[in-house]
């Protein structure tokens, strides 16, 4: 598996440093607030596991899968829920847990989702944004890495549902990709 990439972009460490900070920051902002935390499956995971215990007010959790990728490394653009919440969103603070905001397609679709329930707010986690790719308006209210215009694995995210148990995040060699 590791021989088959290319490049480290972030390592574990850096990684654990950034989700920290991050979830420093969701703690002073969301005092009191008893916010219902949404961990966008399959990617954001291990993100969520990790981010969950930086963060130090009390909190619910809940777990939604949507896919549009399938084993390709560009978005269908369709965005299918394959499982959807089990408590209800409505008049709560939702904190929208994802590992990243590529083409923001998942995100846009998955806020509008929620408004249509009634949200209180809807406020985004993104561990990776990759803003040079983004086809829809949208931005993450806490952001870990900035990332350039690369298919990127490992920590969560995958490629055709492989590399998601790396610790670190990298890219894979050309020749993985066009298999
Ligand atoms: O901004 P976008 O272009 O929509 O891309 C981001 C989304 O794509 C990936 O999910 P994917 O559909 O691959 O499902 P997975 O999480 O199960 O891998 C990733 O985990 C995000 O949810
Ligand atoms: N890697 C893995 N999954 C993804 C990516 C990526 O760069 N962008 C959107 N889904
Ligand atoms: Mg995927």
């Amino acid at each position: 598996m590791q021989n088959d990439v290319q490049e480290t972009l972030y390592s574990e460490q850096q990684i654990q440093d950034k989700v920290k900070e991050m979830g420093a920051a969701i703690s002073r902002d969301f005092e009191g607030r008893n916010p219902l935390v949404i961990c966008v499956l399959k990617g954001a995971f291990i993100f969520m596991g990790d981010l969950v215990k930086q963060i130090n007010v009390p909190l619910e959790i809940d777990f939604m899968a949507v896919s549009s990728y399938g084993a390709s490394t560009k978005s269908s653009g369709v965005v299918k829920i394959i499982k959807d919440l089990d408590i209800s969103v409505e008049g709560r603070h939702v904190l929208i847990v994802e590992d990243i905001i590529d083409s923001g397609l998942t995100l846009s679709y998955l806020i509008d989702v929620l408004e249509r329930r009634n949200a209180q707010s809807i406020t985004i986690a993104a561990l990776f944004d990759k803003p040079g790719r983004r086809t829809v308006d949208l931005d993450a209210d806490y952001k870990g890495f900035v990332i350039p215009d690369a298919f990127v694995v490992g920590y969560g995210l995958d490629y055709a549902e492989k590399y998601r148990n790396l610790p670190y995040v990298g890219i894979l060699k050309p020749e993985v990709y066009s298999h």
